[in-house]
């Protein structure tokens, strides 16, 4: 609602909406009223806009767009209103003013913004533009280059920005409602006219078709196949092109066309699923509601890798003292180096000196060979590689010395978090987090609980994920956690596509089309091929301990692929080694070429297997490798790895380069249609009975069988007993 009030001759209105004073129909219609009051009485002057607890607002209600009753009209014709006023209108911004909450300020003829204030229109991040008029009157205000950048964009501006913009009048640093009051009264008796964006012209830049074109090219490469960008450049330069009211118009027809496009359904799936999954829970019990997490002071990271260097880098950036281990004076001198090189990098990025990130501290960051300097932190993040009988020494060492209540961390990707805890005598405080690579760029930190994880050290870790700005999400503990194990599958069925006639650059082709980064060849080629063969070596799939007389295309009465391991067999490791499913310019070289030699090896692997290759089409492709990944998605939610679809969506579009405006793997199969989905796995499954990937999962089928639920209603269907842990 919005709260109507007197401070002499200023009329106060102030929206009230916890938690972010979203513009509800309540909110606009309490708002116009206030107007109105306002207007009516000869005692008030001037009109003051505010939101309320330190916050002005977070814009429409991303929940209302999918109602038929969406206050999108409203909104338009209420910022109308606003600058028709013949009183003068003050905005007061504090916290946050964006969408349609900046689209509100941009109607008032005055803004005064607190200095820690943030202003952006985001809608473009939401599949949508700023359908207030934004797209009209911002550019009037801040001329078209700036508008652009924001509305293409969405990024949010400090507010020492938007002075220096023009965006706002003045910049605060006390009480803002207090200065927005002081200068409507100010203002009172002046012409608004020259105040009323709508009335101004669009500034002229010397050349603006030439400005445009440029401008275009660059929105539609950030862009990668979203529509969004595209619609927002084409109503700014409506803007540039036509009058007010004519560049309204056009920006209402293209927010009708997003609006109605699955890209700006999936995206706003995308934004409320990442708070969804904030909301974790176990199958036994624990919860982010009851579960309290620890402060962390003070971190320690064991080993300095490429994992360990990213984590250091990461738990500086979040201002937290870090004590840095490794094994030996070499090693530590490495890797002392190459975290000074990312912080610096870093440094440079955030545009701060060393001295703020204030790194060269021993105070904040110490690298030391000393085990015992662990003694005092509050969390310790090993980051080792992948050696169970290692990590169990290590976990062995840190339950003797660190101290109690200390949060113990393994960085692993598919590792038992049970077995590792196992070499402890404090197992409630071991805990997965898995990150990803480089890790202080990646977004997504998976948390994986072990059977005897308390709800603290969950809460815990969640709270870490936060501080270093990523996105946590918390999982159970099976071989290959959510992300990789749903991976499996996904780059099983592209090396079979292989054998039966594809190849990677086809492969790859079909699914960068779809939207990922980069296809499941390149992605093995920059992680390396290696660590997969070493795994499969230890799994006992490949290397001298498979028995005798095993079928070269069978492990366990399954179809397996030895291809990946005839390349590791070569030397071929992917980029590092300059060679992989592509070849590349030198090794450590990043642009991939397709390889004769591989292509040729393909034709010999399935002239010696018997194998007929064939023409395999697009559609093939991508449903082979996408339903399998999705497939695995169901198997884990029916054992309870994870407690819902958004918690595997926020994994894949945060770890995994899944395209956002596809919404997550189970979010796409919901737009798909699970019937659809599992008459597909059906038909692959009849033609490959050998590859268990391809079976429905029982969860599938029932949601199939159940008449396809939307996918918020997806958990209901689950049945307590059927869950694993
Ligand atoms: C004609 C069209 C006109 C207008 C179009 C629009 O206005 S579209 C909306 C544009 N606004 C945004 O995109 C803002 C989105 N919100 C945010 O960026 C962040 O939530 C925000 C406001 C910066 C706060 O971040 P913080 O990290 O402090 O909190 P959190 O994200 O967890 O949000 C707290 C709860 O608020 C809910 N929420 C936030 N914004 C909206 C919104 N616009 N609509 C609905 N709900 C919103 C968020 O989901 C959290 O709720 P919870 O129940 O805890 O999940």
């Amino acid at each position: 609602m919005a709260q109507y009030a007197r401070s002499p001759a200023v009329a106060v209105i102030r929206l009230r909406n916890p938690p972010v004073n979203t513009l509800s129909f309540a909110v606009l219609q309490a708002l116009e009223d206030g107007l109105e009051k306002a207007d009516a009485d000869p005692s008030v002057k001037a009109v003051m806009i505010c939101g309320e607890n330190g916050k002005f607002s977070a814009g429409a209600d991303i929940r209302g767009f999918s109602s038929p009753n969406r206050p999108v009209k409203s909104l338009a014709a209420l910022v109308s209103l606003i600058e028709s006023s013949k009183k003068p209108v003050v905005a007061a911004i504090e916290g946050i003013a964006l969408g349609g909450g900046l689209e509100v300020a941009l109607g008032c003829h005055y803004r005064v913004a607190h200095v820690k204030a943030r202003m952006g229109l985001p809608e473009v991040t939401l599949g949508l533009l700023p359908g207030a008029e934004g797209t009209q009157r911002l550019p009037r205000l801040i001329g078209v280059p700036a508008a652009l950048d924001m509305i293409t964009t969405g990024k949010h501006i400090p507010a020492t920005e938007a002075l220096k913009l023009g965006l706002v009048d003045e910049v605060v640093e006390e009480n803002t409602v207090e200065a927005a009051i002081r200068l409507a009264n100010k203002v009172i008796g002046q012409p608004l006219g020259p105040r009323r964006l709508s009335l101004k012209p669009v500034p002229k830049l010397p050349d603006m078709e030439a400005f445009l074109s440029q401008a275009r090219v660059r929105v539609k490469k950030q862009a990668q196949g979203c529509l969004a960008p595209e619609l927002c450049f084409q109503a700014v330069r409506a803007a540039t092109q036509m009058p007010f009211a004519d560049g309204v118009r056009r920006e209402r027809e293209l927010f009708m066309v997003l609006l109605s496009s699955g890209q700006a359904r999936a995206l706003q799936y995308a934004f409320l699923a990442e708070r969804a999954a904030q909301k974790w829970t176990t199958p036994g019990g624990a919860s982010w509601s009851s579960a309290t997490p620890q402060p962390v002071r003070s971190a320690a990271v064991i080993g300095l890798g490429t994992m360990g260097r990213g984590i250091v880098t990461s738990l500086v950036k979040a201002n937290i003292p870090v004590v840095a281990l490794e094994q030996d004076l070499e090693y530590l001198n490495t890797g002392r180096k190459a975290v000074m090189l990312l912080l610096e990098r870093e440094a440079m990025k955030m545009e701060v000196g060393a001295q703020t990130l204030d790194f060269h501290n021993p105070a904040r960051l110490q690298f030391t060979v000393d085990f015992d300097s662990l003694r005092d932190v509050d969390l310790v993040i090993e980051a080792v590689f992948e050696n169970m009988a290692l990590k169990k020494e290590i976990f062995h060492k840190l339950s003797r010395i660190c101290k109690p209540g200390a949060l113990l961390c393994t960085n692993t990707s598919a590792l038992n978090i049970d077995e590792i805890a196992s070499a402890t005598s404090r197992p409630q405080q071991v805990i997965g987090t898995h990150f990803f690579s480089p890790a202080h760029v990646m977004r997504l930190l998976e948390i994986i609980y072990g059977r005897h994880t308390s709800p603290t050290a969950i809460a815990t870790a969640v709270q870490l994920a936060k501080a270093l700005k990523k996105v946590g999400v918390v999982v159970g503990n099976c071989f290959g956690f959510v992300g990789n194990r749903m991976m499996f599958p996904y780059v099983q069925q592209a090396v079979f596509l292989l054998e039966e006639g594809s190849r990677p650059e086809a492969v790859d082709r079909v699914l960068e089309d779809f939207g990922f980064k980069i296809g499941p060849f390149r992605m093995s080629d920059l992680a390396g091929l290696d660590v997969g063969w070493r795994s499969r070596q230890g799994q006992g799939l490949t290397g001298p301990s498979v028995p005798a007389g095993t079928p070269a295309r069978q492990r366990q009465g399954q179809r397996y692929s030895p291809l990946p391991d005839l390349l590791c067999e070569s030397g071929r490791f992917g980029q590092k080694t300059g060679k992989g499913w592509y070849q590349y310019e030198k090794a450590g070289g990043r642009t991939a070429t397709p390889d004769p030699w591989l292509h040729s090896l393909l034709a010999q692997y399935r002239d010696t297997h018997g194998i007929e290759p064939r023409f395999i089409d697009q559609e093939e492709i991508l449903e082979r490798c996408l339903f399998s990944l999705i497939n695995e998605g169901f198997a884990i939610l029916a054992e309870g790895i994870a407690s819902g679809p958004e918690h595997l969506d926020v994994i894949y579009i945060n770890g995994y380069g899944w395209p956002k405006h596809k919404g997550g793997p189970m979010f796409y199969a919901s737009t798909v249609g699970l019937p659809r989905v599992l008459a597909k796995l059906h038909k692959y499954s009849e033609a490959h009975p050998d590859v268990p990937g391809l079976q429905p999962s029982a969860f599938l089928k029932k949601l199939a069988a159940v008449g396809n639920p939307p996918i918020k209603e997806w958990m209901s269907y689950l049945s307590q007993q059927s869950s694993r842990l």
